[in-house]
């Protein structure tokens, strides 16, 4: 078998390959150039400026990890996502996030039962939909705020990662399920049962293909997935059984039961996926907007002419008192589309620090890689791992690719060398797959961002000569959460 399998990466393009060892040797080298924890979604990058290598290459880990076909181009990437529109690589998914989403999250389902889940719950993410919990936003945000005066009073450091995912849990509680969770002052029941999932996720880039053999970690997950489940459940069956809470103004939850035929006798398959989608869209939500929030701060904690920039944007829309602004966006939420900066910022960190820069297809026997001269490459029996981490780092479609640079993001002519290359900034993936929150995400990122920036000076501030990297931590998250000391400017 071993034979077998190395012998399949003869006549494959990819890093020096062992013919024992496979591509191991090679892994480990780049592993160990990086912290331990690191997010094992920069290796492709690094692996390529290393070895010289191309568009796509293959990897051979078999035996801990099935063969892999990682691509780090966007017109590849888009015959993968959009054009041969590969199935998810569920199996090994469902490894790292099974126990939090369920088993039929959207995020890891094929064929029906992604259809039937994604269909539910678009109509509650259309953009005019989103655009109504900007008031609830900018109450949320506003407790946000509180929470970082009472920083800035005692001057002390603090973890950036927690107290955004704090605000962003209750947001996101509130936007798709209509419900006021207290997260930001306290430990909130629905927020710690995700947490208790969450810290049984493998922690390393190894135990995502090994199995889980602790049996006592097993038990764990079953019943804090129990609990997980029937709290969900609780709120779901409400909804089914009373309908919508505010007059005027259904939640994406409403809407998936709306879609559903708001039948009060729905059947437990139509249920379980009410059920497991909340989970994913409160989770999926959550997790990625707060790391991209620290990311943001970390970045404008760098490059204070960027932060003026940004702020000056704030006073235009705004005005320049900082603190008539939250009544300004409940009354006027669609001012959030004139932030043309501002989320230049958000997409450029997005860009450097993707918290989900990988999405894993299954290749298929009937689909091949088209190259541009013409040549075919297998996608079966591999994993498809595009990877978004890596094109977004390429220097060919961004120039000065290492550098925390948001115009280029409103460059519009071709010729200039900032010119972003279409389909190349990827950061919630594209086609049928791409990410359903994209709208919220960048609206309350927005959001959070004005009320924010003008109150407050933020400094990152790591000790011991550590840095800023990104963690594997389900998603991929700011190093030691992003420890913070904010002034009151
Ligand atoms: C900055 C924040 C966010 C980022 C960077 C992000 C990124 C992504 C990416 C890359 C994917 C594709 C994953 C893959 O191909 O395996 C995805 C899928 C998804 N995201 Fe997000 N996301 C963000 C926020 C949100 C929010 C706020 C929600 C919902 C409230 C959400 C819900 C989802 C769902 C449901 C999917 C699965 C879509 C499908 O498979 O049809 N995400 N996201």
């Amino acid at each position: 078998r071993l034979v077998q399998q190395r012998r399949m990466f003869r006549n494959l393009p990819g890093p020096p390959h062992h013919a024992i060892w496979g591509h191991f040797l090679v892994m480990r080298d780049i592993a160990s150039s990086l912290p331990p924890d690191a997010t094992p979604q920069l290796f492709a990058h690094l692996m390529r400026e290393r070895y010289g290598l191309g568009d796509f290459f293959y990897l051979d880990l078999w035996p801990l990890a099935p063969p892999q076909l990682v691509i780090v181009q966007p017109e590849l990437a888009m015959q993968v996502v959009q054009k041969m529109n590969l199935p998810k690589e569920s199996a090994v998914m469902r490894k790292w996030t099974g126990h939090i989403l369920g088993e039929k999250s959207m995020v890891t389902a094929n064929g029906h039962d992604w259809l039937v889940s994604r269909k539910s719950f678009t109509p509650g993410f259309q953009p005019r939909k989103v655009l109504q919990h900007v008031p609830g936003i900018v109450d949320d945000v506003l407790d946000f705020c509180d929470v970082l005066r009472d920083h800035a009073v005692k001057q002390d450091i603090f973890g950036m990662e927690d107290v955004c995912a704090r605000m962003i849990f209750n947001i996101s509680a509130r936007a798709i399920l209509g419900i006021k969770c207290n997260a930001q002052r306290n430990d909130d029941e629905f927020l710690e049962l995700f947490r208790a999932q969450a810290s049984l996720a493998p922690q390393d880039f190894w135990s995502r293909y090994l199995y889980d053999i602790s049996l006592r970690r097993q038990y764990q997950k079953w019943k804090n997935g129990r609990a997980l489940d029937r709290y969900v459940g609780r709120l779901v069956d409400d909804r089914i059984i009373n309908g919508p809470i505010e007059k005027n103004m259904n939640h994406a939850i409403d809407d998936a039961i709306s879609f559903n035929n708001r039948n009060k006798n729905m059947d437990t398959g139509t249920r379980d996926m009410l059920i497991a989608s909340v989970k994913t869209l409160i989770f999926a939500g959550h997790d990625t907007s707060a790391s991209t929030l620290c990311y943001t701060y970390a970045a404008l904690s760098k490059h204070p002419h960027i932060l003026q920039r940004v702020r000056e944007e704030h006073d235009t829309l705004f005005g320049s008192d900082p603190a008539t602004a939250a009544s300004t966006l409940r009354e006027h939420p669609h001012l959030t589309n004139n932030l043309h900066y501002t989320l230049a910022v958000i997409k450029e960190a997005l860009r450097l620090w993707p918290p989900t820069g990988v999405s894993l297809r299954a290749g298929q026997p009937t689909q091949t890689l088209k190259t541009a001269d013409g040549t075919q490459w297998p996608t079966y029996p591999f994993a498809v791992l595009v990877n978004n981490c890596a094109t977004m780092r390429r220097e060919d479609l961004f120039k000065d690719a290492e550098r925390f640079y948001p115009e280029r993001h409103l460059v519009t002519d071709p010729q200039d060398p900032y010119f972003v290359p279409k389909d190349a900034w990827r950061p919630f993936e594209k086609g049928p797959r791409a990410c359903l929150g994209q709208s919220l995400a960048l609206l309350q990122l927005k959001i959070i961002l004005v009320l924010t920036l003008r109150g407050f000076d933020f400094e990152t501030v790591y000790e011991d000569g550590s840095f800023m990297y990104q963690v594997l931590d389900v998603t991929a998250k700011p190093s030691q959460g992003l420890p913070t000391r904010v002034s009151l400017r």
